[in-house]
């Protein structure tokens, strides 16, 4: 049975509060400028809503995972400071979660230099997620194989060292894998070379309209959805549906009659009225250097906190320490 100074220092080594599991949410985005479609539907628009329902929400700029495309620090630094004011602008409230630098948290206090090891890419997201003791983590579909990582390894290290980690589980939005404009067999990416692949959310209505009016769809001039058979005009629905917040049937209700044309009209208006708002809020938000490093320095703290008692808590388990 627990005696009242054991409990107090198993409360100061955080053992009890951290066997206790309660709902984290932990997620991240590599600071390649301002995000773009995919990012904010697949991600961003779930992290909003999550904040409101979680009390503990951790949200990161995953500037170590971004080395893995190395870019001059000058860009890079702009980078983080972009992609910052635009999560802040979609919704991002620092009062209810903590926003930071990935590379805040790192090799801070830990006497450990950073080295190819610790960059490795899955891994070191794992380490990221399993940190926090995360519960849920909101992503795109294309993370659910590194996430399947951080599970098997919370898996391995709670069979070998005792219940420890929450196995974290995925949020997938309804829109887990928005597709490129150009190729619908392929997900939107940042780094797609054809420019008029990626909607990105700076970019202006003039430039929204014309990535939509040349997306590839086919030669049926109907609206249905059936993504294995018609991807091209099915990613425009999911779209529609997932910005307008209307559900396919509706958002297909409204179709009809248009032909494919008209309808990719219809859908960039829907981008444009969605994405002009936090553009705005953006540039905004750009102005303010100061604000966005205090952001994200207070995040920091805060996370570091979080953060601290488990990592210890993981060396005593294994033996570190
Ligand atoms: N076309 C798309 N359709 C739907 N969702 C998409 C699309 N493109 C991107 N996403 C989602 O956007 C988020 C950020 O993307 P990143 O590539 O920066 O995301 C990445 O490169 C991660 N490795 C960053 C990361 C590092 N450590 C983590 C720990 C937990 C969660 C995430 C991370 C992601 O959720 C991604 O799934």
């Amino acid at each position: 049975m627990a005696t009242p100074g054991g409990m107090i220092r198993a409360l100061h080594r955080g053992t009890l509060a951290q066997n206790m599991v309660m709902d984290r949410i932990f997620s991240g985005i590599q600071p390649t400028g301002t995000p773009h479609l995919g990012n904010y539907l697949g991600a961003i628009q779930n992290w909003v809503n999550l904040q409101e329902k979680y009390n503990s929400v951790l949200y990161s700029i995953m500037d170590l995972h971004s080395l893995t495309m190395p870019k001059e620090s000058a860009v890079l630094r702009q980078n983080i400071l972009d992609t910052t004011a635009a999560i802040l602008a979609c919704g991002i409230d620092p009062r209810k979660c903590f926003l930071f630098r990935q590379s805040l948290m790192k090799c801070t206090g830990q006497n450990n230099d950073g080295n190819v090891g610790l960059l490795t890419y899955p891994v070191l997201q794992a380490a990221d997620i399993l940190l926090y003791k995360s519960t849920h983590v909101p992503v795109g579909e294309d993370q659910v194989l590194h996430l399947e990582l951080a599970q098997d390894i919370a898996q391995h290290f709670n069979k070998k060292y005792g219940e420890f980690f929450p196995v974290p589980k995925a949020i997938l939005s309804t829109t887990k894998k928005i597709k490129s404009l150009r190729d619908p067999a392929v997900k939107m990416s940042k780094s797609d070379p054809q420019k008029l692949a990626t909607v990105n959310i700076v970019d202006s209505p003039e430039e929204i309209v014309l990535k939509f009016r040349k997306a590839v769809t086919d030669f049926t001039s109907e609206v249905t959805y059936d993504p294995s058979s018609r991807p091209g005009v099915s990613n425009l629905v999911s779209i529609h549906a997932a910005v307008t917040g209307l559900s396919i049937e509706e958002v297909l209700h409204q179709a009809i009659g248009l032909d494919t044309a008209r309808y990719k009209m219809v859908v960039a208006e829907s981008v444009i009225q969605k994405f002009t708002p936090i553009r705005n809020e953006i540039k905004k938000l750009q102005e303010d250097k100061t604000y966005l490093i205090k952001v994200l320095e207070a995040g920091a703290e805060k996370a570091k906190e979080l953060a601290t008692p488990i990592y210890q808590e993981i060396r005593r388990l294994v033996g570190f320490q």
